[in-house]
């Protein structure tokens, strides 16, 4: 990373709005008190945060860890000030919020680009937002895109860039005003590993130069690993029965750390039985951890070919076989090809419904309770599984967090593009509006081409 650029982006610019001094290190800069946050759902509040006394310091990188619903992105969107506490207080520099935190800028692991922008123009949009004139704004948008390696793609598109490139210039939005905490919500888990890597390395390199043009770093995130890389502090969130800090754990680990030493694989362990509740086992030599639920993403757990009547029926099937039945048997006896079946048994196993174990496909309890249940009943197990399946649940939360409650298909299209073929991503996004329609998590209008959360009264196409 150069650091000629990184010079650069720290050369004041003229503002609008006077800025605060610049905080020494060890001051609260964000500081919530007794948080509390609820959704409002079909049957009535959702608690989903409880009880969250959290402070966030100049000079520190916290990451908010914790399993798939523990409420860390609920909560950094709270600290954000983009949605408000249900009860308890946010504060920034001493102020509660009552409102968009002036104090932060958020990265996203979608990256939130408007398409219709080249990438200065995407950058230079939190400048606008703040009263920047346009010539300063074009100045700082420069300075930001030089910094986080972007020089040359100045006026490209979105869509000419790849997934990574496309991160970076979520990094030089938020980063190009200058914000006293960088709040970032996975920003490495829709990338793929090296990229994903690269990226961390580069992040982490601009921070320890001290010359990070932020104060303070907020990450989300469910990766141990990455927390214990990143962070100095780990503040893990408990999610029953709902999100708690179950303990905050210091990491003081000399930059940069070292993956491979004791002290680090110590860290990992004792995060992971926080996070858990349980010991780590070790690994065999060679082999791979297996993957946990929580670790997968788009790019390593793609969407069988498989609609809900063919998995359904593939479930009770099995559930009529006492719950374990012989792939190869089984299909013989439907005059298939073992082939045939295995978009269902990989929807299955996908969703936690069923796994293969020898030649033996076999349900889980969750998989026999689905294929015992009626129509009614059987659609909440499936959404609770579903939502636990990457793409349905990006396609979710992306929903979830717009005003509106719908997102272009081709937004996700060109997710997967970064990792799929178009004729593979086309297919899994036809299999998740299956599934989120089934579960009536969102619908799908063919028209505009267009996402919706479910509005519950079937009107959602
Ligand atoms: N706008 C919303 N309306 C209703 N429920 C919501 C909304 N946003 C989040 N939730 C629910 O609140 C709970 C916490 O969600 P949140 O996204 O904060 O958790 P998380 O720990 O960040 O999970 P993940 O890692 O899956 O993103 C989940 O059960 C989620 O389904």
């Amino acid at each position: 990373m150069a650091l000629k650029a990184l010079r650069a982006l720290r050369t004041p610019t003229a503002r609008p709005a006077a800025r605060p001094p610049r905080a020494a290190d060890g001051d609260v800069l964000l500081e919530a008190t007794g948080l509390t946050k609820s959704y409002a759902g079909a049957d009535g509040e959702l608690p989903v945060l409880a009880g969250i006394d959290l402070k966030v310091r100049a000079g520190e990188i916290v990451a908010l860890l914790g399993k798939s619903g523990s409420g860390k992105s609920t909560l950094l969107r709270c600290l954000a000030g983009l949605i408000p506490a249900s009860s308890g207080s946010v504060a920034y520099r001493g102020e509660p919020l009552t409102g968009a935190n002036p104090g932060t800028a958020m990265v996203f692991q979608t990256f939130a680009l408007l398409p219709w922008l080249t990438v200065r123009q995407n950058v230079e949009l939190g400048l606008e937002a703040r009263g920047v004139p346009a010539d300063e704004r074009a100045r700082a948008a420069v300075r930001a895109i030089d910094l986080i390696g972007l020089d040359g793609f100045e006026s490209a598109y979105p869509k000419e860039l790849s997934g990574g490139m496309r991160q970076r210039v979520g990094f030089a939005r938020a980063l190009v005003v200058e914000p006293d905490v960088l709040m970032m919500d996975e920003p490495f888990s829709a990338l793929d590993v090296l990229t994903a890597e690269n990226l961390r390395g580069e992040l982490m390199e601009l921070w320890e130069s001290g010359q990070f043009p932020t104060r303070a770093v907020v990450l989300v995130t469910h990766n141990i690993e990455e927390a214990v890389l990143m962070a100095d502090r780990v503040v893990v969130l408990g999610s029953r029965p709902y999100g708690t800090i179950r303990e905050t754990i210091e990491i003081s680990l000399e930059r940069p750390r070292d993956r491979n030493a004791p002290a680090f694989d110590e860290l990992i362990d004792r995060v992971y039985r926080v996070m858990t509740g349980r010991p780590r086992e070790s690994r065999l030599p060679g082999r791979p951890e297996a993957a946990e639920p929580d670790k997968r993403t788009v790019a390593t757990s793609p969407l069988p070919a498989a609609t809900v009547d063919g998995l359904s029926g593939l479930a009770e099937t099995v559930a009529h076989r006492g719950g374990r039945c012989d792939l190869a048997d089984l299909a013989d006896d439907l005059g298939l090809d073992v082939d045939d079946l295995l978009p269902q048994v990989d929807a299955l196993d996908l969703l936690g419904f069923a796994h293969v174990s020898g030649d033996d496909l076999v349900l889980t309890e969750e998989g026999a309770a689905f294929a015992g249940a009626d129509v009614q009943t059987s659609k909440p197990l499936f959404a609770r599984a579903a939502l636990e399946v990457p793409l349905v649940k990006l396609i979710t939360n992306s929903l979830r967090r717009r005003p509106d409650g719908t997102v272009r298909a081709g937004y996700f299209r060109d997710l997967l593009a970064h990792h799929f073929t178009s004729e593979q991503a086309e297919r899994q996004l036809e299999t998740a509006t299956d599934w989120g329609r089934y579960a009536e998590l969102f619908g799908y209008a063919a028209g505009p081409e267009e996402y919706r959360l479910d509005d519950a009264d079937g009107s959602a196409p």
